[in-house]
């Protein structure tokens, strides 16, 4: 039977063990190319398997069924959840037993490939990124963008990443991190280019405890502050904090935050430099060729 006749009944028994709310109907769509993800993996992998036991790596599957659950919009069936005390990770663990209980399947961690992208606060990391989605299809994460969309959900969380954008400060990975991989998950792809994170020790510290997850390497965009700040002040975007006082509280935590964790992937020999104090297209010129394996 090919692979791909295997999935629906498949999804379908996976749906019928834990009825999914109607906000998890929106995440179909990326459950469905976790699948095809994962039975792509496996076709690649089958040689190595034996005959009387198929292995189908359902990892993508599986993490995709659990961002379902896990992260269905705040409707009341959430607030069920969260009242018999439902986790992404008890999700991802029932969806974990359960498929490896399942005649002639296995459980495989799912795995995202990231490459981070840092640089000072208008560097230019935004402008670059826009251009490798453009030519490579990769997702484009913003960090900043995904805190910003988090200060409109008017949550006790959201006020408070609001002041700490106001202030130019480091909002905690347990905040950013489940943002960035709830993204990762709808997505339904693979690959991402992860812009402004991780911008400090703890930030960095947190997301390589991960599971399934492997980073290629560190796109540094390097400019002179001067240039940064001219940029930000003209960026015309409508962001509170692309003001004077707040951009220069920003530089210094960046120098005094954000640069060890570049020099901790230096000293790993991930990071690769690229100098943006030139027009974009010159910038794009140097960082496209480091996608071409990627
Ligand atoms: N190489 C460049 N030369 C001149 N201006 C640039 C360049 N790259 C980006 N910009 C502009 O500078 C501002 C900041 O760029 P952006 O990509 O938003 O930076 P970041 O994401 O690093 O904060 C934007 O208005 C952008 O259009
Ligand atoms: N990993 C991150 C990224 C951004 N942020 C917050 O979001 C603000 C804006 O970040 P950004 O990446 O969108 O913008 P730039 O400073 O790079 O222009 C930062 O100054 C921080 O307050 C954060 O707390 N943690």
């Amino acid at each position: 039977m090919s692979a791909s006749r295997n999935l629906t009944p498949l999804l379908s028994t996976l749906l019928r063990r834990w009825p999914a709310s109607a906000a998890a109907a929106a995440y179909a769509p990326a459950l469905r190319s976790y699948a095809t993800a994962a039975v792509a993996a496996s076709a690649a992998g089958s040689s190595t398997q034996t005959a009387s036991r198929r292995t189908v790596s359902l990892g993508l599957l599986s993490a995709g069924f659990a961002a379902t659950c896990a992260f269905a919009a705040p409707t009341s069936s959430a607030s069920a959840d969260s009242s018999s005390g439902t986790t992404p990770e008890s999700v991802l663990n029932k969806v974990r037993s359960t498929i490896s209980q399942m005649p002639g399947m296995e459980w495989a961690a799912p795995t995202f490939h990231v490459v981070f992208v840092l640089g000072g606060p208008g560097s230019g990391k935004g402008t670059q990124c826009a251009k490798l989605v453009e030519e490579f299809g990769v997702v484009h994460l913003s960090a900043g963008d995904l805190l910003r969309a988090h200060v409109k959900s008017g949550t006790e969380d959201g006020n408070m990443v609001k002041a700490m954008i106001a202030e130019g400060k480091i909002v905690p990975s347990s905040v950013t991190i489940g943002l960035l991989k709830k993204a990762m998950l709808e997505s339904g792809k693979t690959k991402f280019l992860i812009d402004g994170f991780p911008r400090n020790a703890e930030n960095r510290e947190a997301f390589e405890k991960e599971d399934g997850i492997d980073i290629h390497f560190v796109l540094f965009f390097d400019c002179p502050e001067k240039v940064m700040e001219k940029r930000i002040l003209s960026r015309n975007e409508g962001r509170s904090d692309d003001n004077v006082k707040t951009i220069r509280k920003r530089f210094k935590v960046f120098i005094d935050q954000s640069m060890p964790v570049v020099n901790h992937y230096k000293g790993m020999g991930k990071v690769h430099w690229v100098n943006s104090n030139r027009d974009p297209e010159a910038v794009y010129a140097e960082t496209r060729k480091l996608f071409e394996n990627f």
